[in-house]
């Protein structure tokens, strides 16, 4: 494997790949790289010939008290990871080489309005900061194809409706979410958990098996069925729940009863740690 920290080796190389007939697809993450990262990995080599794999904790994207300082950095099990799986490249840029001029002074893309809502709504400016670096990488990278995971699921439209508004020329994959065995959505922010916030984890998963089993059941109430996860989240043991709802697969707005493509859309707190996971129905019932 290849590794990278300036751009113009990345570009040479990524330009002889294409020279040679080679579709490239490319997996950006923030790094303390899991199975989840993995799996998206396995799904570009599957779709690409050459796979690059970028590592950028990036500063635009977190908000004043958010975790970017102690967000965890570990390079090296990164590095080998990604080596034992066969990939081709890695970029790990620094923070001056993706922000030049400063992050103040840097163009930034602001997605649309409706990126406010959920996600948007919890971390003001997060969406236009994983935007602009999302944008940048693209540039810099060049790749084919990209994947993302669900799990981040209001990331993915983002990402989608960026790339047809800007008329972009990659292919965007989504892959499915990996869990532990007990349902938590596998995340680098799971070990910020101590051992009796991780046993109440689970059951932010649980709680949206349990709405699409109400909804599988013909209960389209949708909201009592959100507020009522919400109070049993709170019982079982969350500090906080930012939102659960059940939304428009699509538009991301909440959901009607002619909503034909239905998701539940969770994020609830445990101490400082926020823990992120959604459920397609369609998923849920094809399970
Ligand atoms: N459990 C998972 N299953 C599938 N994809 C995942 C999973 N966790 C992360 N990803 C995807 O990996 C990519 C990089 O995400 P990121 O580096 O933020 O990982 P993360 O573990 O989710 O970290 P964090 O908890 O800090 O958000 C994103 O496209 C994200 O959706
Ligand atoms: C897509 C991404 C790498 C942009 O910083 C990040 O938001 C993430 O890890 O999901
Ligand atoms: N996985 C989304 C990146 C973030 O939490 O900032």
């Amino acid at each position: 494997m290849q590794v990278f920290e300036q751009l113009e080796g990345l570009r040479k190389q990524v330009k002889q790949w294409k020279a040679n007939g080679h579709r490239v697809g490319f997996v950006p993450t923030m790094g303390n790289l899991h199975q989840g990262h993995l799996s998206l990995v396995k799904i570009a080599q599957q779709h690409c010939d050459k796979v690059v794999v970028s590592i950028f904790v990036n500063p635009m994207q977190f908000g004043p008290n958010e975790d970017f300082d102690r967000y965890p950095r570990t390079f090296a099990a990164d590095q080998q990871a990604l080596q034992t799986m066969q990939t081709d490249a890695l970029y790990f840029p620094s923070v001056e080489q993706m922000y030049p001029g400063g992050l103040q002074q840097s163009k930034v893309v602001v997605p649309p309005q409706i990126t406010g809502l959920l996600e948007g709504a919890s971390r003001p400016g997060h969406f236009d900061g994983v935007s602009t670096v999302v944008s940048k990488l693209f540039n810099m990278v060049q790749p084919d194809v990209a994947v993302f995971g669900q799990k981040d699921f209001q990331q993915l439209a983002v990402i989608k409706q960026m790339v047809s508004d800007l008329a972009m020329p990659i292919e965007i994959i989504g892959a499915p979410i990996a869990r532990d065995q007990d349902g938590l959505a596998l995340s680098s922010r799971n070990q910020y958990l101590d051992t009796e916030q991780r046993a109440i984890a689970p059951k932010l998963h649980a709680a949206l098996l349990d709405i699409a089993q109400a909804i599988a059941s013909g209960n389209h109430d949708y909201e009592s069925l959100s507020a009522a996860a919400s109070s049993q989240l709170i019982a079982n043991g969350f500090d906080v729940v930012d939102y659960i709802q059940v939304c428009d697969a699509n538009s991301l707005l909440p959901a009607t009863n002619t909503t034909e493509e239905l998701v539940i859309l969770a994020v609830a707190r445990l101490g400082d740690t926020r823990l992120l996971d959604n459920l397609l129905i369609s998923d849920f019932l094809g399970a």
